[in-house]
């Protein structure tokens, strides 16, 4: 019998492990957040029958591990403690349009064993698919779900773990959204960040901000206010637009110098003006990770010239970018003091 064939995490809190049985949605998911596959060409996914991991970068490198449904991992052949305990996160898909007792035991036998293991690990729980209920059907499925799996966890003796709760789909920008907030509870600097957000938003006359993870538009940190859906899809599709433009340049460039294929990497940055009268600013900032703001602009209600407005912003978002590499640079020797000259930033 084969000793084990669960892939070995890092040893440390920045793995993800996306669990749920069969057909819940999990490739679903990865395929669409990780590698911008459309929602419905999901529908020709076969099962997935090995575990496979999607990494991406924020402050700190994070890995997301799917567990096929179809297998068990609690039969002595794998070496679940070890998995489980050095992960950060637990994401449980609930398929919201199925049958969904089944999952719910499972999950309780999952969070049992992953709290024996490892107390600190976050369990969240995606009530996805919801994209198939109404709007009243949603919040009937999400108490009856909170209901049970609390009354499951009371039976076992675990009613003070924590366990969060998500209405997603992948038809909507709710994954995203779920996936912003799971990874966010992983970094440890978030704070600290979200202040340096809040300051730039105060002193830029920016009503919104983001710090995107450019490949997957997970926000890593946002400043404090509310998100807004609306305001967090302008955001990301701007993104994709930017991209598009810049790759657009890119190649007419290319096809003009023929003999110097040379691509000069610059730093990218974007500014749109909106009917309303705001702005969407956008610039790179490092690890793959971009900003995007929306940045209130009435020029007769302002003392401020444009020109001025965006010299201002420049001038803070450089600076926050500095903090960022700072940040990062130290959360560096936190987590891995032997190879702090062996990294380059991207
Ligand atoms: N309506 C709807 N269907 C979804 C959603 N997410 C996934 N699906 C569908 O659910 C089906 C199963 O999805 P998979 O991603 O293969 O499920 P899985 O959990 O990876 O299944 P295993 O690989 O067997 O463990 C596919 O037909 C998807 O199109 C969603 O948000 N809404």
């Amino acid at each position: 019998m084969e000793a084990t064939i669960l892939p070995n995490p890092k040893d440390s809190n920045a793995t993800i492990l996306l669990m749920g049985l069969r057909r819940g949605g999990k490739s679903s998911i990865c395929k669409v957040v990780f590698h911008n596959m459309q929602p419905l060409d999901t529908l020709y996914l076969e099962s997935t029958s090995k575990p496979t991991t999607e990494q991406f970068s924020s402050l700190i490198d994070l890995s997301v591990m799917e567990l096929p449904g179809q297998l068990n991992y609690f039969e002595p052949n794998y070496d679940s403690e070890r998995l489980f305990s050095s992960v950060g996160a637990l994401v449980y898909v609930i398929d919201s349009q199925d049958e969904y007792l089944n999952a719910l035991t499972n999950l309780s036998i999952i969070i049992e064993y992953a709290y024996k293991v490892n107390p600190k690990i976050n369990i969240e729980v995606l009530i996805h698919k919801i994209d198939g209920l109404s709007e009243d059907y949603r919040i009937d499925a999400q108490r009856d779900i909170m209901q049970r799996i609390g009354d499951e966890l009371l039976d076992l003796g675990l009613e003070g773990v924590q366990v969060s709760f998500y209405l997603t789909s992948i038809f909507d920008h709710s994954i995203y959204e779920a996936f912003s907030r799971i990874v966010q509870k992983l970094i440890n600097e978030l704070p600290s960040l979200e202040n340096m957000l809040d300051n730039l938003v105060q002193h830029s006359s920016i009503d919104k901000i983001f710090i995107f993870d450019v490949n997957s538009k997970i926000y890593v940190a946002t400043d404090s206010s509310p998100v807004d859906i609306q305001t967090y899809e302008v955001c990301a599709e701007f993104i994709d637009i930017t991209i598009d433009l810049d790759d657009l340049y890119i190649e007419n460039e290319n096809s003009m110098n023929d003999s110097e294929t040379v691509i000069k990497k610059q730093e990218l940055k974007s500014i749109s003006h909106l009917s309303n009268g705001s702005l969407l600013y956008l610039k790179q900032m490092i690890r793959g990770l971009a900003l995007v703001a929306l940045v209130r602009h009435d020029e007769n209600n302002s003392d401020l010239s444009l020109d001025s407005l965006m010299t201002i912003i420049d001038y803070n978002v450089s600076n926050f970018k500095k903090s960022l590499m700072k940040m990062w640079e130290n959360s560096k020797l936190v987590e891995q003091p032997n190879t702090q000259n062996s990294e380059l930033m991207n």
